[in-house]
């Protein structure tokens, strides 16, 4: 391949299929099926304003929260390029109450992954034209082939992830995913509809001067993270840090990989256990800060260690630069 040539998203897919250990091919369907719907999402959220397809939907999800019609149109393209394609045996998305089983009609073939998506992510800001996500996740199943899913298959640790990225529509419209060979991000050009690996084998840089939290929370926050918002706040040495929250975790997220950088969000006095949710937020972007050099707690705990109980369980999530977690872990120990 000539050096200057950018390779293909399909191109990549079929090249690394060979060094992804069970390689029936299935792993690589799905990921085509995730860019496909991508691309559908895409274009509507690019015409956000002038379709209909701003504002609240007029539902809530089991999260209590209103629905954007983008969460709705989001979801359903995903759900529907899936299911169509036959190529998961379970979907559970941030705008379902429970999991979706999915029977392939083939009886001889019997899918083995399924799939945890955030069909929508950043849903506060798309009525005002600030960049939003899709996350997603992918797991072998635990159960049987051939059997019905069960929620077993969902409660699976982050560290059993197969396959995890996020789509950024942002200024581009970017994939990054990981399939525990390294991050790789792909920028979509719009004229021909194809994504360009753009953003080979990225890297968390080890440090970084942005931090990336609500602090409009401050005062409900654990002291340990109240100490360390002032350790970046403070005139000292490379400090003060720069603050910069776009209240969109994808976007931040990818911000900080690129810059280097930590994304807070910490439990409080009045959300409890924080906001993001484990299985189709935190545990997909641990694995890609993992795979990309950086670190993603919940406090003491390791992510990807976290034993899921719920489908839609919150943790505090804590992730970014090796020495910027490592700094807030110094805070945290202090009140342990
Ligand atoms: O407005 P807050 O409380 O700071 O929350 C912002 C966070 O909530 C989220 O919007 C939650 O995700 P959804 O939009 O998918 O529900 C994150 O993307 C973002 O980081
Ligand atoms: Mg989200
Ligand atoms: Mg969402």
């Amino acid at each position: 391949m000539t050096t200057n040539r950018k390779q293909t998203l399909g191109e990549f897919i079929i090249e690394n299929q060979k060094s992804f250990q069970y390689s029936s091919g299935e792993l690589s369907k799905l990921i085509n099926a995730i860019r496909l719907a991508a691309k559908v999402v895409n274009h509507e959220v690019n015409k956000a304003g002038l379709v209909d397809i701003i504002g609240t939907a007029g539902e809530t999800n089991i999260q209590g929260e209103n629905q954007q019609k983008l969460d709705v149109f989001a979801n359903e393209k995903f759900i529907q390029t899936l299911t169509n394609r036959e190529i998961v045996c379970g979907i559970a998305s941030e705008e379902e109450d429970s999991f979706i089983s999915i029977n392939s009609s083939d009886e001889n073939h019997q899918n083995k992954y399924v799939v945890l998506i955030d069909p929508l992510d950043g849903s506060s800001n798309i009525d005002v034209n600030v960049s939003v996500g899709t996350i997603f996740s992918i797991y072998r199943r635990v159960t049987p082939v051939g059997t019905p899913v069960t929620i077993e298959d969902f409660l699976q640790p982050g560290n059993q992830q197969v396959a995890a990225g996020y789509v950024v529509y942002g200024t581009s419209t970017m994939i990054v995913y990981t399939t525990g060979d390294g991050v790789n991000g792909f920028t979509l050009n719009p004229a021909l509809g194809t994504f360009y690996l753009s953003h080979p084998k990225m890297q968390f840089p080890e440090t970084g001067k942005i931090y990336s939290v609500n602090e409009g929370n401050y005062v409900h926050f654990h002291q340990g993270v109240k100490d360390y918002i002032k350790y970046c706040q403070m005139e000292e040495g490379d400090r003060p840090y720069t603050s910069r929250y776009i209240g969109s975790l994808v976007s931040d997220f990818h911000r900080n990989m690129i810059k280097g950088g930590i994304y807070m969000y910490p439990k409080s006095s009045v959300t409890g256990n924080g906001k993001l949710r484990l299985l189709y937020e935190c545990n997909p972007m641990a694995f890609i800060a993992e795979q990309a050099n950086g670190i993603a707690i919940g406090g003491k705990t390791r992510i990807l260690d976290i034993q899921p109980t719920e489908l839609h369980q919150r943790v505090p999530f804590f992730c970014g630069s090796k020495q910027m977690v490592g700094k807030l872990q110094e805070f945290l120990k202090k009140y342990q």
